[in-house]
């Protein structure tokens, strides 16, 4: 991989933004990164990374503070671009089992739109959630990670590839799962993932999401879930990223 010019440390827009929901997130993606600094939620900071400076931005839960953190941090600056890890539920263990790292290749939100008897009707407002060069988006954002990966000079892991849905509500029955799942084609729920999509495509900033597995959606059941496991996995992911960047303890 090329490495950037040192000169280019300061630079804002050459800075690449490391975004995790919450601070247990964000230490088990820079585990075995001595030093590193983990923000509060709703805050980031600057940490030099190798010959670069990461920004790393802890958000809150959910897709509101999703949007509104990663909205302060574009109104200050514009990034090569913004990465975004963490933990997911797997709508099938059998397919998706727990600990599995997840590329999300497509983010959707079942909240958006009219709500009937029914269920959901993204279209049933008349109003879209936004437009872009002409295209209306309205629960549905797809994502482009081999482009994303491209665009901030990093080494996509090899994984499975999902399409994820994003919610305010976490689904807490197998029958609510079973109903998103079927109606969005969706592989993993997460929180806070189309905010982050949806902010990154509306200011043209290349955005990737890899997930690990912590638990099966829907289920309360303590065999369906292993969180601890799942956070283990995204300081691999984090290494796989930028590799030979995260681990500085063959150099110290
Ligand atoms: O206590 C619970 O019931 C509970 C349910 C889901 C997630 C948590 C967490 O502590 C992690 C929150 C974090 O993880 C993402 N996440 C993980 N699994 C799911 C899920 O099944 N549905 C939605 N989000 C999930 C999410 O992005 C949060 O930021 C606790």
């Amino acid at each position: 991989m090329p490495r950037s010019d040192p000169g280019e440390r300061g630079r804002p827009d050459r800075h690449l933004v490391l975004v995790t929901a919450t601070a247990m997130e964000m230490r088990a993606c820079l585990e075995g990164w001595p030093g590193a600094i983990i923000p509060e939620e709703g805050q980031w900071c600057e940490q030099p990374f190798a010959e670069q400076t990461m920004v790393t931005l802890v958000t809150g839960v959910g897709p509101v503070n999703a949007a509104l953190s990663l909205g302060r941090l574009l109104g200050t600056f514009r990034p090569r671009g913004v990465c975004n890890l963490g933990v997911a539920g797997s709508f099938d263990l059998q397919a998706l089992r727990l600990e599995t790292v997840c590329c999300v290749t497509a983010e959707s939100w079942p909240e958006f739109g009219l709500r009937k008897t029914e269920g959901i009707d993204p279209c049933g407002l008349g109003l879209a959630h936004g437009k872009i060069g002409g295209q209306v988006y309205r629960d549905r954002v797809p994502l482009d990670p081999e482009g994303g990966a491209r665009a901030m000079g990093v080494c996509l892991p090899a994984c499975c590839r999902v399409k994820s849905l994003s919610v305010a509500g976490v689904s807490g029955t197998l029958e609510q799962a079973a109903c998103y799942r079927h109606r969005y084609d969706a592989d993993i729920e997460n929180m806070e993932g189309f905010a982050l999509a949806w902010a990154c495509l509306t200011q043209e900033v290349p955005f990737l999401e890899l997930r690990t597995i912590s638990n099966r959606v829907g289920s309360r059941a303590a065999g369906d879930w292993n969180l601890k496991a799942a956070l283990a996995r995204l300081g691999p992911v984090t290494q796989a990223l930028w590799p030979g960047r995260g681990d500085r303890r063959t150099d110290q």
